[in-house]
């Protein structure tokens, strides 16, 4: 008899091994699927680099290249294929990108009444200052366009084995909810019916469809002979915690409900941070409603619409 946890392991996308999976992950995990902390390092010298994956042909070369013929360089080029080559190129994108998303005004406010002011591409004014940015996004900006730009970079260069995050920072009302996640119905409806759909659900369907792609390129390379068996998998660990920064934070101050801790081994890690394991776009759905339906998360959203905003007042 197969235990729940060996079960639920074999869903993974139907055919890729949940070893594969752990094999990518930077420390074990226990069949809970439970963790003391979440990491926030990726490498052993905390930078962050991709992993090293043994199947892949890296450009530190065994043989030195003097010791060989140019046709012989030349051939040893050709057998990289184009997936490598691109697994392999750094980010073109900068480590750290700021963009800035100007919101449509609401009921209370008017148009031509607003304090900041897209002046180009990158740069805003407010009132008489002007300040530079890598983009400014104006209120006519769909969530589409705001996915290309940030999004699918980002999960380019999480495929290539990079960290990435996104923060959104802004005051109460800004558009940051909007943004991340788009209206309440935007995880459950897929992309084609909801274009209001944020970064965080089109992240999710692009990554699933990039691992499967990925997973079926790789299937053709086992044919090729010179070529090691190669086993891919994807982990994603969702960490909620930081797409609600702003609840966390002030649950944090109230109820102490998680540490965050910082030490020379681990990093910066949350302690007794749950880890979910997700292999689709619907296990994702399923744990958001788990959170959706959470006490702690309840408490937090009520405190952070009512509680702050008594204090603010
Ligand atoms: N780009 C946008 N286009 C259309 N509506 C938007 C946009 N940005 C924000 N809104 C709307 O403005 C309102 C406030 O946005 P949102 O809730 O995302 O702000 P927030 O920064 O997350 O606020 P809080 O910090 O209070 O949670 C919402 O009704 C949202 O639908």
């Amino acid at each position: 008899m197969k235990s729940n946890a060996e079960m639920s392991e074999n869903r993974f996308l139907g055919s890729i091994s949940a070893s594969s999976i752990r094999s990518l992950l930077h420390r074990s995990v226990s069949t809970k699927h439970k963790t003391n902390s979440t990491r926030s390092k990726s490498g052993p010298d905390g930078e962050n680099n991709p992993p090293i994956d043994p199947n892949i042909l890296l450009d530190k070369d065994p043989i030195p290249k003097q010791s060989l013929s140019k046709h012989e360089i030349s051939q040893r080029e050709i057998t990289k294929s184009d997936s490598q080559k691109e697994v392999l190129s750094p980010p073109a994108d900068p480590p750290v990108k700021v963009v800035v998303r100007i919101r449509p005004a609401n009921g209370h406010e008017r148009e031509g009444d607003q304090l900041v002011r897209k002046l180009s591409d990158d740069s805003v004014a407010a009132e008489d200052k002007k300040f530079t940015f890598d983009s400014v996004l104006d209120s006519k900006s769909n969530q589409e366009y705001v996915f290309q730009l940030v999004g699918v970079p980002l999960v380019k260069n999480a495929l290539a084995g990079y960290n990435t995050t996104i923060l959104a920072y802004g005051q109460a009302g800004s558009g940051k909810s909007y943004t991340m996640w788009g209206p309440p119905s935007a995880m459950v409806e897929n992309q084609a019916s909801n274009s209001h759909q944020g970064i965080v659900p089109r992240i999710f369907q692009m990554l699933f469809s990039e691992i499967q792609r990925i997973y079926n390129e790789q299937i053709g390379d086992l044919l090729d002979p010179t070529q090691r068996n190669l086993e891919v998998g994807i982990a994603l660990s969702l960490s909620l915690f930081n797409t609600f920064l702003d609840y966390f934070y002030v649950c944090l101050m109230v109820v102490k409900l998680l540490q965050i801790r910082d030490d020379t081994k681990h990093g910066f890690y949350v302690e007794n941070l749950t880890e979910e394991y997700v292999t689709s776009y619907e296990d994702i759905t399923q744990i958001l409603i788990k959170v959706a339906n959470n006490k702690a998360f309840k408490f937090c959203s009520f405190f952070h619409e009512h509680v702050s905003c008594c204090l603010l007042n």
